[in-house]
C-alpha cells in the first residue's frame, strides 16, 4: 500500500515478551517517511530535461538557513517564509547543520529514534523543510468563512488570509521539474512522533518484526501523476521502508486534512466549536473530502490485507476507516487509537455528522483512548447519540461488541537517553548555561494554536512579574512556538504580549521572555529541557503532552552540574495530568492568578519537595512508556478479538439435544435457570399489565419438577407480584424478579429484596425527576415505575426520531448525574431502563448457588451443590449469567454446564438454539421424559 494516511502492518504480539509473526498494518495520516527532491540548478523548461537516472549534474542541497534554490525560481513557487523572523533570537538559529541532521526528522542511524514525541508538524503543503512539489488544491471553500470579519481583515493585513492557500498557480513546468528530479527518501517532518517512537521501541526490543505503515507522503503529489517517478517512489517505499503509500489528489487531501480535520475536528475534539453560521457550508463541503480520503485509506488496506493481519488505525484524521474496512472484511482484526482528546457528548453533538463519525470508529474491535475521561465521554456519546447500550467495557451493537479501553501513550526513554549523548546537546547546554548564568529558566515548546494556550501562559507570566517584583531580572521564560501559518491573529496577539512584557521589564542585560516563533533542532530541544528549572504547559485541552514526559526524563541529573528535579507546571486539561496524579503543579490555564502563583511555587520550592515530586513523576513516565502502550494495546486487541469471535453466534455451535440428554441422565443434582420472556414464552407487549403464561410452558416446568433431582428458577425483568401471578400453578418454582433485584428461593413462598430500600428511594427520586423532564418533552412517552427500576418507554411515540434523541439524552443525563448512586441507564429497544448496578441476574445466580451449597449435608459439604447446570436466555441481561455459568464449567466446579442463547446477537453462551421458544420447550420436554 502507498501513503496518504499511514497504516502499519506488523507482527502480532503474544501475551508474553516474545513476538509472533502475524503481520501488523498501522494506518496513520502521514507515513514516517517522505521525499526530498534535488532540483537542477537550471530550469528544465529552458535547458534539457534530466531523466530519472541521468548522471548527477550540478545540484544544490537544501539549506534551511535560506530559501532553497527551488524557492528562488519565482515562476515555480513564491519564496518560503524566512526561517528567522522578527522575534526570534539568533542564538537559537537552526542552521548549524545545513543537511538537516540537526533538525527533528533526522536520518535514522544507530541511535535509533531521533525526534521528540510531539513533533508539531508544519502545515501540509508548505514544504518548509524539504524541496517538494506545490499543491494546486483549491476545491474546498476558503477557511476564512469560518472566521469573523475582523479576524480575516487582520489576517489579510498580515498577508496571511486565514488558512494557507496556494500563493501561486502551479505550472506545467513546475510539474516537469519534479517529475524528472532526483529524489531521496527522508524521515518525514509531519506525523505522530509518539507513535513512531513506540513502533521503534517495539522493533528494537523484538516485540515487532513484521509491520507495514499505510499513509500519505505528507506532500502534494499531483505533480507526479502518471509519471515513472511516482511508481518508483511507491516501489522504493514499499520494498525498503515498510511503507504503503496512499496517493490522493492534492485537492482531496487538502480538503480532508487542512480543512475538515484541522478546521472542524481538531477544534471540536479540543472543546472549541466553530461558531460562524457559514461554517455549516464549509463543514459540509470539506466533509466530502474527509470521506473520500478515508475511503482511499480503507481501499488500500483492503487491497493489501491478508488473513491474520492486525490492522491498527490511528487518530482523528481516519475516524471512518475502521467501519469502511469492516464492510469489506467482516472478520478483520481492527484496532483504533485516538491520540487527541475526546470531548463531552455536549460538545461532540455539535458536529453535523456526529453519527457517521461514531459509527466509523465502531467498525473497530477495540477502541483506545489516552485516559479514562475520554473513554467515558465516548461511551456516553455513543449511548446518547446512537441509543446503543454502553457498558464500562465497551459498546454493545446489534451484532457485535466493541471493546473500549484507556491506555496512555508515553515516551521511549531508551532512545531519548541515547540521543542525549549527541555532543551537540552538551554543547548547547554549556552555551545556555553561560548565557543565562544566575537566572532561573522556565521553558516550553508548543504549537501556536488556540488549543495549546500559549497566550494564557504569557499572560500568567506577565502577571507573575507584576505581582512578584522580586523575581524580575532573575527569571527568563523561553517559549518556542511552532507552526503559525494558520493562526495570524493569535500570532499577532502573542507577539504583542511578548513585546509588552519585554518592554516593561527588559534592560541592557536582561530580557524576561525569549520568544522563538520557529522550531529548534533536536539537540537544542534536549538541551533546553535539561537546563530548565521548570517546564510550563498550559494547553486548554490536549490528548497527552509528551513534552512534559521528555522534560521529566531530562531532569534526571545525568549531566553533572546541570539541573535536576525541575518542577512541572501542567494544565489540568492535558491527558498527562491524569497520569501524573497531582505530583505536578497542576493548573487551570484560565486562572492566571493560579498560574502565576504556580510559577512562584515552582521557582521557590525547596530541594526536598522538588525531589519528592520529581521521583513520583519520573516513576509515572517510566511506567507509561511508548513500548508499554504499544504492546499493551496489541495484546488487548488479540484478547478482545478472540473473545468477540467466541461470542459471534455464527461460530457458536447449535445445542445438541442428544449430548445434553446424556449429561442429564448421568447427573443427580440439576439446576435450571431459565429466562422467561423470549425464552420460555414469546415476548408480549411491554405495555401489557395483565400477563398470561402459555399452558405449554407451565406443563413443561411441572413435568421437569416431577423429578426431585431438578431445581428450577425462572428469571425475568418483571416485578415479583407479576411472576407470582404467572406461575401460581407451578408450585415450588424458584423465581428471580426485576433482573436480580428480588429472589424467591426454590420451595419458598417468600420474596427477598436484594437492594437496600432506602438507597433505592434516594436514586429513584433523582432519576424520576430527570425522566419527568424528558417525558414532558416527548409526546407519547410514559414512565413505568417498578420496585427496583424505572423505565422510560417511547416505543409508541409518533415522532420516533425525536423520541429516540430525547431518550438518548435522558440516558446520558442519568448516567452523568447518578453514577455515584450506583445505578445505570441502559437504552434498549423503544425504552431506557434504569436499574441498580450492583444487582443482576448474575448476582442472583451466585446467591442461589451459595444457598444450595449451604443446604448440603455435612458429609458432602466439599462437593459442588450441582453436577448439571443449564442456563437459557435471549437478551443482553442474560450474558452476565452465561459468563458466570461458563466459569463454573471451566474451573470444573460444576461437571456439566450448558449455556444456551436464543438471540441472533453475539453471545457468551456456549450454544445457540435457533427455533426460539418452541425449541426450548421441546428440549426441556425431552429432558423431562428422560427422568
Ligand atoms: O497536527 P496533526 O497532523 O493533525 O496531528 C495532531 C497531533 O498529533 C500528535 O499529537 C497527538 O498525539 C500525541 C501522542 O499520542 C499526544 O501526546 C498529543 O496530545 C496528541 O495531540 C503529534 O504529536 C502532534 O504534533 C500533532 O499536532
Amino acid at each position: 500500500m502507498r501513503s496518504c494516511l499511514e497504516l502499519v502492518v506488523a507482527p502480532a504480539l503474544g501475551t508474553t515478551q516474545s513476538c509472533t509473526t502475524t503481520p501488523h498494518i498501522a494506518t496513520i495520516v502521514f507515513l514516517p517517511n517522505t521525499i526530498n527532491f534535488t532540483l537542477p540548478t537550471s530550469s528544465p523548461s529552458r535547458g534539457g530535461r534530466p531523466g530519472p537516472h541521468a548522471p548527477k549534474r550540478s545540484t544544490t542541497k537544501i539549506d534551511t538557513s535560506k530559501p532553497s534554490l527551488f524557492t528562488q525560481q519565482r515562476d515555480l513557487t513564491p519564496p518560503q517564509t524566512p526561517i528567522a523572523e522578527a522575534d526570534h533570537d539568533e542564538f537559537f538559529a537552526q542552521v548549524e547543520n545545513p543537511d538537516l541532521r540537526g533538525h527533528f526528522p533526522k536520518q535514522e542511524g544507530p541511535r535509533s529514534t531521533v525526534a521528540p514525541s510531539d513533533p508539531h508538524s508544519p502545515a501540509w503543503g508548505t514544504g518548509r523543510i524539504f524541496t517538494q512539489p506545490r499543491s494546486r488544491a483549491s476545491s474546498p471553500p476558503p477557511a476564512d468563512i469560518l472566521k469573523h470579519k475582523k479576524t480575516v481583515e487582520k489576517a489579510e493585513i498580515l498577508g496571511r488570509a486565514g488558512i494557507r492557500q496556494p500563493l501561486a498557480e502551479r505550472s506545467d513546468s513546475h510539474d516537469r521539474v519534479f517529475a524528472h528530479a532526483d529524489w531521496t527518501v527522508v524521515p518525514a517532518d509531519q506525523g505522530n512522533g509518539g507513535l513512531r517512537n513506540a513502533v521503534q521501541a517495539a522493533v528494537r526490543n523484538d516485540k515487532l518484526t513484521d509491520k507495514i505503515w499505510v499513509g500519505t507522503l505528507g506532500m502534494p503529489t499531483d505533480a507526479l501523476e502518471d509519471t515513472q517517478q511516482k511508481q518508483d517512489i511507491e516501489d522504493r517505499l514499499a520494498t525498503e521502508y515498510d511503507c504503503l503509500t496512499v496517493f490522493c489528489k492534492d485537492s482531496d487531501f487538502d480538503g480532508h486534512y487542512t480543512h475538515y480535520s484541522k478546521q472542524i475536528l481538531w477544534p471540536v475534539f479540543h472543546y472549541q466549536i466553530p461558531d460562524n453560521p457559514k461554517s455549516k457550508a464549509y463543514e459540509d463541503h470539506s466533509w466530502v473530502y474527509y470521506v473520500k480520503v478515508n475511503q482511499a485509506f480503507a481501499d488500500k488496506i483492503v487491497k493489501n490485507w491478508k488473513r491474520g493481519d492486525v490492522i491498527w488505525v490511528h487518530d482523528y484524521h481516519l475516524l471512518l476507516v475502521p467501519s469502511m474496512v469492516r464492510k469489506k472484511l467482516p472478520d478483520a482484526k481492527i484496532g483504533f487509537f485516538l491520540h487527541v482528546a475526546f470531548p463531552s457528548s455536549e460538545v461532540f453533538r455539535c458536529l453535523a455528522v456526529r453519527k457517521e463519525l461514531l459509527e466509523g470508529m465502531l467498525g473497530a474491535n477495540l477502541i483506545g483512548f489516552q485516559i479514562h475521561e475520554y473513554a467515558r465521554h465516548f461511551l456516553q456519546t455513543c449511548s446518547r447519540l446512537l441509543c446503543v447500550e454502553a457498558t464500562n467495557d465497551g459498546v454493545q451493537l446489534e451484532d457485535r461488541f466493541v471493546d473500549v479501553i484507556d491506555l496512555a501513550i508515553g515516551i521511549d526513554p531508551v532512545a531519548l537517553d541515547m540521543n542525549r549523548d549527541d555532543p551537540n546537546v552538551a554543547s548547547w547546554m554549556k552555551t545556555m548555561q553561560d548565557r543565562y548564568f544566575g537566572k532561573k529558566l522556565i521553558v516550553a515548546r508548543d504549537k501556536l494554536d488556540h488549543v495549546r494556550g500559549v497566550r494564557q501562559k504569557l499572560l500568567a507570566y506577565e502577571l507573575f512579574l507584576n505581582k512578584y517584583p522580586e523575581w524580575r531580572d532573575r527569571v527568563v521564560m523561553i517559549q518556542v512556538a511552532t507552526s503559525t501559518t494558520e493562526q495570524a491573529e493569535l500570532d499577532a496577539t502573542v507577539s504583542d504580549i511578548v513585546t509588552r512584557v519585554n518592554s516593561s521589564w527588559a534592560n541592557l542585560a536582561y530580557q524576561p521572555v525569549v520568544y522563538l516563533k520557529q522550531d529548534i533542532s533536536y539537540p537544542q530541544y534536549l538541551a533546553l529541557l535539561t537546563v530548565a528549572d521548570a517546564l510550563m504547559i498550559t494547553s486548554q485541552r490536549e490528548g497527552m503532552n509528551l513534552t512534559s514526559h521528555e522534560y521529566l526524563f531530562c531532569q534526571d541529573g545525568k549531566f553533572e552540574g546541570h539541573n535536576k528535579f525541575g518542577s512541572l507546571i501542567l494544565s489540568e486539561f492535558t491527558g498527562s495530568s491524569s497520569v501524573f496524579g497531582g505530583n505536578e503543579l497542576c493548573v487551570n490555564p484560565w486562572d492566571y492568578r493560579q498560574c502565576a502563583d504556580a510559577i512562584k511555587q515552582a521557582l521557590e520550592m525547596d530541594d526536598e519537595e522538588k525531589q519528592k515530586r520529581w521521583k513520583a513523576l519520573y516513576k509515572a513516565v517510566m511506567h507509561h512508556t511508548a513500548e508499554h502502550w504499544f504492546t499493551a494495546f496489541l495484546t488487548r486487541l488479540e484478547k478482545v478479538y478472540a473473545e468477540q469471535h467466541r461470542r459471534d453466534t455464527t461460530s457458536v455451535p447449535r445445542l445438541s439435544i442428544n449430548q445434553l440428554g446424556r449429561q442429564y441422565q448421568k447427573s443427580e443434582r440439576r439446576l435450571f435457570i431459565l429466562d422467561y420472556e423470549g425464552t420460555l414464552a414469546s415476548w408480549g407487549s411491554p405495555n401489557d399489565i395483565i400477563l398470561t403464561s402459555p399452558q405449554r410452558t407451565l406443563d413443561v416446568l411441572n413435568d421437569l419438577l416431577l423429578d426431585d433431582r431438578n431445581t428450577i428458577y425462572v428469571m425475568s425483568g418483571r416485578q415479583p407480584e407479576e411472576l407470582d401471578r404467572l406461575f401460581k400453578r407451578v408450585p415450588n418454582l424458584g423465581l428471580i424478579a426485576e433482573n436480580g433485584c428480588f429472589l424467591k428461593e426454590f420451595g419458598s413462598s417468600k420474596w427477598v429484596e436484594m437492594a437496600d430500600p432506602e438507597k433505592m428511594r434516594d436514586w429513584k427520586e433523582s432519576v424520576e425527576g430527570i425522566m419527568e423532564y424528558y417525558h414532558e418533552r416527548t409526546p407519547g412517552s410514559w414512565i413505568e415505575p417498578r420496585h427496583c427500576s424505572l423505565i422510560f418507554h417511547y416505543k409508541s411515540c409518533e415522532d420516533q426520531e425525536s423520541a429516540a434523541r430525547q431518550a438518548g439524552d435522558c440516558a446520558s443525563h442519568i448516567n452523568d448525574a447518578c453514577e455515584e448512586q450506583r445505578v445505570r441507564a441502559i437504552p434498549v429497544e423503544g425504552a431506557v431502563v434504569v436499574e441498580p448496578i450492583d444487582w443482576s441476574k448474575g448476582t442472583a445466580a451466585m446467591q442461589i448457588f451459595e444457598g444450595l451449597k449451604k443446604g448440603l449435608a455435612p458429609s458432602v459439604e466439599h462437593e459442588s451443590p450441582v453436577d448439571f447446570l443449564m442456563v437459557a436466555g435471549d437478551g443482553r441481561d442474560d450474558e452476565v449469567i452465561f459468563r458466570w455459568a461458563n466459569e463454573l464449567g471451566v474451573d470444573k466446579t460444576v461437571k456439566h454446564v450448558t449455556t444456551v442463547s436464543l438471540g441472533s446477537r453475539n453471545t457468551e453462551a456456549g450454544y445457540t438454539l435457533t427455533q426460539g421458544v418452541t425449541g426450548v420447550l421441546t428440549v426441556l420436554q425431552k429432558l423431562a421424559m428422560l427422568s
